[in-house]
C-alpha cells in the first residue's frame, strides 16, 4: 500500500521507527515530516495526512502527534477523511470494519512503538465489512455534505 505519513515534533522518532517497520513490510511511505525536533503546528501535519488520502496521492494515512488527538481533529476537518485517534488495537481493527477509517492517528507520549505497530497492523489488516455499516458511514458522509 501507498501510505501517507505526518507528524508534529513530538512524535519525530516514533515516526521514524513506523516508517521503518511499514517499509520492511513492503509499503510505500509517503512522508510530510516533520523530520526533526524543532516546535512545530499539529494542524499542518495533520492536513497534508488528509489532503494525501482524499486526493489518492495515498491509499491511507497515519498521524502521530504527542496524543494523537490535535492531528487527528485537524485530518477530519478535511472533506473526506475519517480519522481515528486509537490506543490499543480493538478500536483501530473496528474503526476500518465499521468505520471504514482512511487516517489513523496515535500518540508517541501516550503508547509505546510495540503497541503502536500492533495497532497499525490490525488497522492495516481490517476491511471494511460494508452492509448496515455503509450506511451509517454514508450517514456521516451527507452530514459532511450538509456543511
Ligand atoms: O499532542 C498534541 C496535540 O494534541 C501535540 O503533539 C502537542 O505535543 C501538544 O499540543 C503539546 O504541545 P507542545 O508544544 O509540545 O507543548
Amino acid at each position: 500500500m501507498k501510505i501517507a505519513i505526518g507528524n508534529d515534533h513530538a512524535a519525530v522518532e516514533m515516526k521514524q521507527q513506523i516508517v521503518e517497520y511499514l517499509e520492511s513490510k513492503g509499503h510505500e511511505v509517503i512522508n510530510f515530516g516533520t523530520d526533526t525536533n524543532e516546535r512545530v503546528e499539529y494542524p499542518v501535519y495533520g492536513e497534508k495526512v488528509g489532503r494525501a488520502v482524499v486526493s489518492g496521492e495515498a491509499d491511507c494515512g497515519i498521524a502521530i502527534c504527542g496524543t494523537g488527538v490535535g492531528i487527528s481533529l485537524a485530518a477530519n476537518k478535511v472533506k473526506g477523511v475519517r480519522a481515528v485517534v486509537c490506543s490499543e488495537p480493538y478500536s483501530a481493527k473496528l474503526s476500518k470494519q465499521h468505520n471504514n477509517t482512511n487516517v489513523l492517528a496515535f500518540g508517541a507520549r501516550v503508547i509505546g512503538i510495540e503497541l503502536a505497530k500492533m495497532i497499525v497492523d490490525e488497522w492495516l489488516n481490517a476491511e471494511f465489512e460494508g452492509g448496515r455499516h455503509a450506511e451509517r458511514v454514508n450517514m456521516i458522509k451527507e452530514i459532511e455534505e450538509r456543511q
